[in-house]
């Protein structure tokens, strides 16, 4: 376990009084896993990833990082441990008036790095990162995607063992946006580094996550691997991501049962919903399916009608045989 929130607590003091901004979070993060941090604006996202780089210091609890309980240390210590911990805000915070090769040197720099070995590590993570033809380019001659990659070179070059991404996606095409998605993905695998991820965006969810961390007024509603909290958007538990599928009235009266099931795994790719309508003598109808590449292995949407004397039977069989499985109407 690389990260242990225990209990953490953070309040705000503003012209209406004293508001609660995360209430009592406790959560862990595995070496090598990547977990998203989601909920509504203004829940307390990014306010738990800046206590988590000690730039927001807490009321009360506890953070173990790879061990060490770092909510108290000493301004020393803390440079100690930003060292280890990379952080990739919303806007970049690059500077303006340096080069992207400036940038990304700058962390080496002031810890009194040699010359040469600032050489290198910055030109292998530019390279690494597809910038290696812009490191003489100022900030403001960079697309989007390019400051994103170069904010995330200028966390790699210290080498840390984690780094706290906040909304990455915001400013990208969806082009952009899937690049980046397989650089984090390929960053985690290659180097080990965890990502903490905030975000708004469930393509990032689906395609980078291990887990996901659902905040909700400053509480931790949800915490669990991605497919599950699916799940919980799927049944509605969660208000913040759209309905699932609405289906058409007309759909509806036209078939005696409808149904609304989820695989995920291996079962997505197995003709697991043929053999049981066999088996049971019952038709069904796909009124909608959809299969989506999640990081942790591929999930299935499937909107189904069934009719025949066994469809309870039907019902009961599948149920046992499918990741989740509601009765629609
Ligand atoms: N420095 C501060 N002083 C006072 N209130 C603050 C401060 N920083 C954040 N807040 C408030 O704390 C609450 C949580 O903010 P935070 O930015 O953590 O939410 P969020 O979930 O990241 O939201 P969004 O998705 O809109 O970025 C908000 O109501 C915000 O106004």
């Amino acid at each position: 376990m690389i990260l242990r929130v225990e209990k953490l607590n953070l309040s705000f003091e503003d012209k209406s009084g004293k508001r609660k901004i995360l209430d009592d979070v406790s959560l862990s993060v595995e070496e090598e896993e990547i977990v998203g941090i989601v909920g509504l604006s203004g829940a307390g996202k990014t306010s738990l990833l800046r206590t988590l780089n000690l730039l927001q210091p807490v009321d009360s609890g506890s953070i173990f990082f790879d061990g060490l309980d770092i909510v108290g240390l000493k301004e020393s210590e803390v440079r100690n441990v930003r060292k280890k911990i990379g952080v990739v805000f919303q806007s970049f915070n690059l500077y303006r008036y340096r080069t992207l090769y400036q940038n990304i040197a700058f962390p080496l720099k002031i810890q009194g790095v040699s010359k040469k070995e600032i050489e290198e590590r910055v030109m292998n993570i530019a390279t690494e990162l597809g910038l290696e033809h812009r490191l003489r380019a100022y900030p403001s001659q960079l697309s989007g995607g390019e400051q994103q990659r170069a904010a995330i070179a200028r966390a790699l070059v210290m080498d840390p063992k984690m780094i706290l991404l906040d909304e990455p996606t915001s400013a990208l095409d969806p082009k952009t946006t899937g690049r980046l998605l397989d650089l984090v993905v390929s960053l985690n695998e290659k180097h080990g580094i965890t990502f903490i991820v905030v975000t708004h965006d469930m393509d990032v969810i689906k395609r980078t996550c291990d887990r996901v961390a659902y905040l909700q007024n400053g509480k931790l509603d949800f915490f669990g691997p991605t497919h599950e909290f699916f799940v919980k958007i799927e049944n509605n538990e969660v208000s913040d991501f759209g309905k699932p599928l609405e289906l058409e009235k007309t759909l509806l009266s036209a078939n005696k049962k409808i149904l609304r099931v989820l695989f995920w795994g291996t079962r997505t790719h197995e003709p697991v919903l043929w053999k049981i309508a066999k088996e049971n003598d019952v038709m069904i109808n796909i009124l909608y399916g959809k299969i989506e590449e999640f990081k942790n292995g591929p999930f299935g949407t499937l909107i189904i009608g069934v009719e025949g004397e066994k469809q309870d039977l039907f019902v009961e069989k599948l149920r046992e045989s499918v990741f989740f499985l509601e009765e629609v109407c």
